[in-house]
C-alpha cells in the first residue's frame, strides 16, 4: 500500500502569468514551476489565480444545502432522471469502485455540467444536456451561484492550458494555443462532493478509492480545515498528503492530457481517506474533460490518437457500476 510520504506537492502562484504589465521572464517561470509540477507530481497548489475567497465560500455553501436535503430530493434529481446519456445530477453514496477488492467509494456527489438545452441535436449523447436542479432550493441560492463558478472555472481552466503548452517540449514543436481546441464547447463535469464519516475505520473503505482522473485538467476546491485527499509518487513509493491551504485549488492532470502529450503531463494516482467520528467533508472539483467530439494525436510526433468523449464514456463504464451501464 506504500507508507504516507513526508513530500510535498508544490504551490505555484500564476499572477505573474496574468498580470498584462509583467515581464517576459516572470511568466516563464510561472511556466517552468508548473511544467515541474505537472511532469513530476502532477498535481500542484494555486494560488494568485484571481478567484475571490468568497466565490470559494459559497460554492461550498452550495454543496452543503444540496446535501442537507431530504434523500427523496436528492432522488428526484439523481442521474436516472437525466436525459439519456447526459449524466446529470445525484449519485448516492456507495456508486463507484475504482480498484477491485475496494469498497464502493462513500462520497456522494451531484454533478453539474455545461448547460445544453434538450431541444440541442446533442442533448441525450454522453456527457450532453440539460442539467437537473432540486426544486426546493431557490435558484438564486443555488443554481445561479453553481453556474457562476462554472463559468470562473472554465476561464480558469483556459488560462491553465495556456501555460500548459507553453510548458511542452520545445522539440515537439507545439504552438502556443495548442490545447486552445478542447475547451471549446467542452464536456466539463463539476462534482459537488459530501463525505459522511465513518463509524469505524475500514482499510478497505475509502472516500473516494485510488484512481486517476479521466480528463484533462481539475481544479478541486477543498474545505477548510478538512484533510483526506491523498497522491501517490512513485519515486518514494509513498501517498503524499494533499493538505486544505486555504484560498488555494487544488490543480491535477488527468489521464486525457497524459494521453495527450505521451506521458510527459502526468495524470496521478490520488484517493481520499475517510475520518472516523463526526467530521463532515465537503469538496469541489471542476474537470475539463474537454470537446468530447475532438480527436487529439499525441504531442510527441508518435502518432496515437484518442477521441476524447470516448475514451471518458469508457472510463466512466468501467468504474460506475449499474449506473455506468446507462452509457454503453
Ligand atoms: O474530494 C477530493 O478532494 C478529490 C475528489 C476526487 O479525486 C475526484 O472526485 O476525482
Ligand atoms: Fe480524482
Amino acid at each position: 500500500m506504500g507508507s504516507l510520504g513526508t513530500d510535498t506537492i508544490p504551490t505555484i502562484d500564476i499572477s505573474q502569468f496574468v498580470s498584462s504589465n509583467s515581464s517576459r521572464e516572470s511568466q516563464n517561470e510561472v511556466v517552468n514551476a508548473v511544467r515541474h509540477a505537472c511532469t513530476t507530481y502532477g498535481f500542484f497548489q494555486l494560488v494568485g489565480h484571481g478567484v475571490s475567497r468568497e466565490a470559494q465560500e459559497r460554492i461550498l455553501d452550495c454543496a452543503k444545502r444540496f446535501f442537507e436535503l431530504p434523500m427523496e430530493e436528492r432522488m428526484e434529481v439523481q442521474i436516472k432522471n437525466s436525459m439519456g446519456k447526459s449524466f446529470r445530477g445525484y449519485e448516492p453514496p456507495g456508486i463507484q469502485i475504482h480498484q477491485e477488492g475496494l469498497k464502493a467509494d462513500i462520497k456522494e456527489a451531484f454533478i453539474v455540467g455545461a448547460e445544453v438545452d434538450k431541444d440541442d441535436p446533442d442533448a441525450g449523447t454522453f456527457s450532453t444536456g440539460p442539467n437537473l436542479w432540486p426544486k426546493s432550493l431557490p435558484k438564486e441560492d443555488f443554481q445561479i451561484p453553481v453556474m457562476e463558478y462554472q463559468s470562473i472555472m472554465l476561464a480558469l481552466v483556459k488560462v491553465l492550458l495556456k501555460i500548459l503548452a507553453l510548458g511542452l517540449p520545445e522539440s515537439w514543436g507545439c504552438p502556443p494555443h495548442v490545447f486552445d481546441e478542447f475547451a471549446v464547447k467542452p464536456s466539463m463535469p463539476m462534482r459537488l462532493l459530501h463525505y459522511a464519516p465513518q463509524a469505524i475505520k475500514d482499510e478497505s473503505q475509502f472516500g473516494v478509492g485510488d484512481h486517476t482522473d479521466f480528463g484533462g485538467v481539475a481544479i478541486l476546491l477543498q474545505q477548510p480545515g478538512t484533510e483526506g485527499l491523498e497522491v501517490w509518487y512513485p519515486p518514494t513509493e509513498s501517498w503524499i498528503p494533499v493538505p486544505v491551504k486555504e484560498g488555494a485549488f487544488v490543480i491535477n492532470m488527468g489521464d486525457m492530457m497524459q494521453k495527450w502529450t505521451a506521458g510527459y503531463y502526468r495524470s496521478a494516482r490520488h484517493r481520499v481517506v475517510t475520518s472516523v467520528g463526526d467530521k463532515h467533508r465537503y469538496s469541489v472539483p471542476f474537470f475539463l474533460n474537454g470537446n468530447l467530439k475532438l480527436e487529439v494525436k499525441s504531442l510527441d510526433g508518435s502518432g496515437v490518437k484518442t477521441v476524447v468523449g470516448e475514451h471518458i464514456r469508457q472510463r466512466l463504464i468501467e468504474t460506475m457500476g449499474e449506473s455506468g451501464k446507462m452509457l454503453k
